[in-house]
């Protein structure tokens, strides 16, 4: 079920401090029962104010976000495409995620070490970015000579992916990767088995000190690479958001306050990842718990449904719904009710962000 990012980069470049302050401040959020599936992997809440509101107006017994999972992958050095560093294991454990946080070093520490020697952001996304266009090149090149072979036959899928892949080749052997190459919805469910690397969504990571927010060259090299590429930028201090998921509650508010911050900057992070995948939320409100449900954006009410449970789905009869807007402006679904803003809505129905919904079905 879960939805992975995979957090890259150099060695050294501060992606399991990332990490540990991710996967501890879902330990202090509480409400969620934080769980570790591999020592290096970890379902994070995804905080969602609104979430916080519903539950004010409904107070109800549980408050249950929703959640993402992270996985901090080793470090990828020059070469790992052929096998140098962790290489190959390296790849495979990006593969398995369905979209990549790519964490750049954009601070100046001379205690820190730099694996190349110098700290100069778009060499290193370079790097990155090269290894992952090889192995993607690797895995088009292995599919080419498969595909052609089938497309000996009548097999007019194979002669498909045979062309297709004879038209990526030539960009991804100049290590472009193949989010910035025009294809077509259909070219991209073609390629989709193969699972390549460079079709991620990707955000970089901009890994600041702690004065580095403004007026810091290395973050801009790294803005201007990702609008190049139509890539996200968040810009972070690790070492500082490591620092405040240490906190308890109250400090942290305290520590927050003090240094002029509303939230977390790993909030950002989280949500700039679920912006990425394409997700959005729709709540389920009542006295027993208030929850927020992940789904694809675009997805229907019974696909919707079929989060909560595959009977939701099956026995679909429809949909009642409170916009999030309204519940609030209303002060829950009976005010909402009373001045007609709850809906009923059928199997057609495309959810929106923020729907408060109750299902009706039958088994
Ligand atoms: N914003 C920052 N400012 C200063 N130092 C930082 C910052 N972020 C991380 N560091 C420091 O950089 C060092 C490396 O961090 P970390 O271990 O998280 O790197 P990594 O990318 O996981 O490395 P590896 O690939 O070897 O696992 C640590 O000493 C950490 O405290
Ligand atoms: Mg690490």
């Amino acid at each position: 079920m879960g939805f992975k990012c995979g957090i890259v980069g150099l060695p050294n470049v501060g992606k399991s401090t990332l990490f540990n302050a991710l996967t501890k401040a879902g330990i202090d959020a509480e409400n969620f029962p934080f769980c570790t599936i591999e020592p290096n992997s970890g379902v994070v809440p995804v905080p969602d104010p609104r979430q916080d509101k519903l539950a004010e107006i409904v107070k109800p017994e549980k408050v249950i976000p929703t959640t993402m999972e992270f996985v901090d992958i080793a470090g990828l050095v020059a070469g790992a495409s052929k096998g140098e560093g962790l290489g190959n294991q390296f790849l495979a454990n990006i593969r398995e995620t369905d979209a990549i946080a790519h964490v750049v070093r954009c601070f100046d520490d001379s205690n820190v070490i730099h694996v190349e020697g110098k700290v100069d952001p778009a060499a290193d996304i370079e790097v990155i970015n090269t290894e992952l266009a090889l192995a993607d090149l690797d895995g088009v090149e292995k599919a080419l000579t498969r595909y052609t072979k089938l497309a000996k036959g009548q097999d007019k899928n194979a002669q498909a992916m045979k062309a297709l892949c004879e038209k990526i080749l030539p960009h991804l052997n100049e290590a472009q990767p193949l989010r910035s190459f025009e294809l077509t919805d259909d070219e991209l469910a073609l390629l989709r088995p193969l699972s390549l690397l460079t079709l991620k969504p990707t955000m970089y990571i901009a890994n600041v000190d702690e004065e580095g927010f403004e007026d810091n060259a290395l973050l801009d090299t790294v803005r201007g690479i990702a609008e190049s590429e139509n890539a996200v930028v968040v810009a972070i201090c690790n070492k500082l958001e490591a620092e405040i998921a240490e906190l308890d509650d109250e400090e942290k508010t305290e520590f927050l306050a003090d240094l002029g911050m509303e939230e977390p900057g790993l909030n950002r992070v989280i949500r700039a990842g679920y912006e990425l995948l394409g997700l959005h939320t729709y709540f389920t409100a009542g006295v027993k718990e208030v929850r927020a449900w992940t789904i694809p954006i675009g997805a229907t009410a019974p696909k919707a449904a079929g989060k909560i449970h595959t009977d939701f789905e099956k026995g679909f009869i429809r949909a009642e719904i409170v916009s999030y807007d309204d519940f609030v402006n209303h002060n829950g679904e009976q005010g909402a009710k009373e001045a007609g803003k709850w809906r009923l809505e059928g199997k057609e129905y495309i959810v929106k962000d923020g729907d408060v919904i109750h299902f009706r079905f039958n088994v």
